[in-house]
Parts: structure tokens; sequence; C-alpha cells
């Protein structure tokens, strides 16, 4: 890696001030100065057109969905994800996997992602060449990224109250009859990558992915939060991304899930707790007493109408917020300038205060310290700082988000869409220059991903159809759901409308 100098930047965060020189050695930026304070060094970059913002953290992510894109719409979430995680998946090959992880990492880095957090499901039967094939494609395109791979060890359809009364018994018994990969072999996967990959020393690193609180038995969950104190890495689960889920955590531990994974003392700094829509204040108190962070995915929130986090009330509490995207079956997309101008726009909706209502520089700051605090990285990424890691984008000043301008954040936050990205430094490389991915061949992979998913796509029609079954009682499970009690003190995340 060699010294770059990006002359005359504009710096988010100091866009009334001067221009400035970044001085990056190496993987670091070594010095920041005024410009013209001191001589360029090795490469020179003109930064002069260019607003400067630390790269995006896509907090959350499902590489795993990526062939799915744009197959689904008008389900929830307990619905919908029996289709992207099926018992039975579309067998694929190492090579398949290193290009469906590509096509997501391709659209993060266009979208001023610098660093992704990829959840990528390996169940029912763990394949150690598809991990080891994601890893590699994170490696060649250059982003940063931690990558988990789900760890859970009950099944998804017994993670939910009323299955043994709403799923007929000959279903159940089939369902039952799937063996997945013993978890303690998952387990010992995650260990392995543990000592071999730590994200403080590795761009490319692991973390610890427990899928949910209601999809790991107790000692399961408590063996993830060993592994990962025993490591020092970070952690991500979902928690109470839906209604469904709050009543379940009721069902199943007479609790909220929070209160649950407090007692079992999981709640701890470095650790995401995703989505987090559906809580009260006393699991906000819970979580903030914890140094736990939240992450908002507004738009999967959305396209799945599982809700809106109370995220004022989470900063109120002094909660680390931070953003993530999720997976491309859902949402479709991994675009983080998404998921930060849906957290500014979608959060006005909470609340008749306009002055509590979530700004801009807010959502910008979730999207990038927030992001780096929730990983423990925080030292390292989500700064424009001298010693901080070099993972920086440089959108133009020269096109229609910043013309004229007047508010560098608020425009890229609301009206950038992407297309303004010039460049993207990540660990002290240029991976993303005029137009360009530098390290690897877009068009290439984009062709062979069309290619794939050709050959795949009557397979996934079939997987699709062989789901049919279990719709009804799932819809049926979902439906008494939605008339269960929960906390009368939960925020309201949904609008409920009269039929
Ligand atoms: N949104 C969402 N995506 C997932 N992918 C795997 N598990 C989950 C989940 O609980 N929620």
């Amino acid at each position: 890696m060699d010294s770059i100098t990006l002359t005359a930047a504009t710096l988010a965060g100091n866009e009334r001030g001067r221009a400035t020189d970044i001085f990056i050695e190496a993987d670091r930026i070594a010095d920041l100065q005024p410009t013209g304070a001191r001589p360029p060094q090795g490469t020179v970059i003109d930064a002069s057109r260019l607003l400067v913002t630390p790269g995006f953290i896509d907090g959350h992510h499902h590489s795993h969905e990526n062939y799915l894109k744009g197959r689904f719409e008008g389900q929830p979430l307990e619905l919908v994800m029996n289709f992207v995680r099926p018992l039975k998946p579309v067998p694929l090959t190492a090579r398949q996997v290193y290009v469906r992880t590509l096509i997501s990492a391709i659209q993060a880095i266009r979208s001023g992602a610098t660093t992704l957090v990829d959840d990528m499901n390996v169940s029912p039967m763990l394949d150690r060449s598809h991990v080891d094939a994601a890893f590699q494609a994170y490696e060649d395109c250059g982003i940063r990224a931690l990558l988990g791979f789900t760890l859970f060890d009950r099944p998804f359809f017994r993670a939910m109250p009323f299955v043994e009364e709403e799923f007929p018994a000959e279903l159940l018994a089939q369902l039952d009859a799937v063996r997945p990969t013993p978890a303690g072999d998952i387990l010992a996967l995650a260990r392995e990558m543990a000592r071999s990959r730590h994200p403080s020393e590795h761009r490319v690193g692991y973390i610890v992915a427990p899928s949910a609180p209601q999809r790991c038995t107790d000692d399961f969950l408590k063996a993830t939060r060993s592994l990962a104190d025993e490591f020092d890495l970070p952690v991500m689960t979902h928690v109470q991304e839906t209604r469904l889920q709050a009543v379940t955590g009721q069902i199943m531990y007479g609790s909220s899930m929070f209160a649950h994974l407090d007692r079992l003392g999981f709640l701890k700094e470095k650790t995401a707790l995703i989505h987090a829509v559906w809580l009260t204040p006393a699991d906000i108190s819970i979580i903030a007493a914890s140094g736990a962070s939240v992450q908002h995915n507004p738009t999967v929130n959305m396209k799945l109408g599982s809700g809106l986090m109370p995220m004022r009330e989470m900063l109120d509490a002094g909660i680390n917020v931070s953003l993530g995207t999720d997976g491309c079956g859902l949402v479709e997309t991994a675009d983080m300038l998404r998921a930060v101008s849906n957290t500014a726009y979608v959060q006005k909706l909470r609340g008749n205060d306009p002055d509590r209502w979530i700004t801009a520089p807010e959502a910008f700051h979730a999207a990038t310290k927030g992001g780096a605090r929730a990983l423990g990285l925080e030292k390292q990424i989500g700064e424009i700082k001298v010693g901080m890691k070099a993972d920086l984008s440089g959108y133009s000043l020269d096109q229609i988000a910043f013309v004229p301008l007047n508010d560098p954040i608020r425009q890229l936050v609301y009206a950038e869409t992407g297309s303004g990205l010039r460049l993207s430094i990540v660990d002290g490389t240029v991976i993303f220059r005029d137009g360009k991915l530098t390290l690897i061949d877009e068009a290439a992979i984009l062709r062979e991903a069309q290619e794939i998913h050709a050959e795949l796509e009557p397979i996934i029609t079939a997987v699709e159809e062989s789901v049919a079954p279990l719709l009804a009682p799932y819809r049926r499970i979902h439906a008494r759901c939605l008339c269960h009690p929960i906390a009368s003190d939960t925020y309201p995340a949904r609008f409920e409308c009269a039929l």
C-alpha cells in the first residue's frame, strides 16, 4: 500500500471550513492539513470538487438472498422468511456463492459503504467451501467486511408460538425430520474463524451472529456469548422486529426478548440488536444500561410492514444507534444511501414535536460513527481523523444533489443517489474511482450473476413451490399474534387502521 494525498477536499462536518488535504499512509489517515500547508505525498488525487466523508457502515445484510431480488412483495417477515431461508435450499457451487456475495458488495460500494456486515445463512447443511467463497469475495472487491454465518439451534418453524396447534401433525413431522448440521459443528467453525479473522486485525473479519433469541436454546445463546467474550468479538442478533416476535417473547419467556437476553447476561457493548422495533420504555432502559447498540433497518422494516423503531427515545436514553440494509430477497437493495435517507425521512413520522424528529446529521452519524461503535471499531473507522483507517467516500460536488451547495450533509442524506460517488478508499486502497470498481471486473461479475441466475431460476421456483404448504399455518399464527396482547406501553410502531 502506497501513500495517497487527497488535495483540497471538502470534508463532511467541516463544510463551511477550509479545503483540506488528506494524507494517507498505508491503511491510515496520517495527517489532515489545510490545503497547501504541506506538500502532497505519493499518489495525488485532486479532491477539490469532492465532498469526502467517512464511508458508510452497513451493519446488517444477508448475502444469501442475492439471487432472490425482486421475487417477493406484500408478505410479512414470518411468511417471506420461508422463501429466503427454505429448509431445502437451492444447491450452489462455491463459485455461485462467490458471485452471489459480490452482487451486494458491489451495490454497497456504489452506495458509499466501505464496511458491510453480512449474516450469511449456511443452514441446513454447512458447506465450508461456501463460507470460504464469501470471505474470498469480500477480500477480492476491497470492501471492509465482517462476515458471520447464522448461528442457531432451534429451527425457524419452532421459533414462534402456536406451532403445535396450527401446523398439521404430518407437516410438522416432515419438518422435524430435516436434520441440519449439528450446532456444535457450526460453533466449531465459528471458533476457528474467531481465532483467524478478528475484525480489528483483518479487513475481512468474523462476527458472531446468533440469529435471534427465539431461534436459539438458552445454552446455545450462552455459548455464542462466551465465544464472543473469549475472543473479544462483536455480536449481532435480530430482536423484536415484528409484533409476532414481541408476542413470542411473552409466550416463550414470560417477558420481552430484551429482558430475556439481559437475564442470560447476553447484552453488552459491541452487541448490535438488529431491528428492535417493538419494545417498551423498560426495554430501552435495559438496553441503555447494558451498553448494547440497536440497529435501525428502516428500508426493510417499511417493505415488510414490520414497523418503525422509536429511534429518538433510544437516543434520549443514550443508546448507540447504527444502520443497516438487510437482505436483497426481502428488500432488493444493499444501498446504504437509501438506509440513511429513509431514516431521516421516515423517523419524522414519529411524534408531533418537530424539534425531536431525527435529523440528517443524526442519520449520518448512525451510518458512520454509530456503526463503528456497534462493532467495537470506533477507534478505527467511522470518522475522518488522524490515526483512523483510511475508509473514505468522495462525492462530486458538481452534480445535481449538491448544486447549489448549502448543507453537504443534508444534501448527501436527502438528495444523493449514489450516482455522484467518484471515489471510495478502504484500508488505504482505492477500490472505486470515476465510475468503476478498481479491483474486480464488475461487468464480468454481473454477466456471470445473470447466467447463474438463469440456470438457477427454475430450481428457485421449485423450492418456492415446495414452501407453499407452510404458508397457511404461518398465516394463521401471524393472525393470532396480531390479536394477542403485548405490553400496553409498547411504543406504537405501525399505523393501525380500521379496515
Ligand atoms: N429481516 C430479517 N431477516 C432475516 N434473515 C434471517 N433472519 C432474519 C430476521 O429475523 N429478520
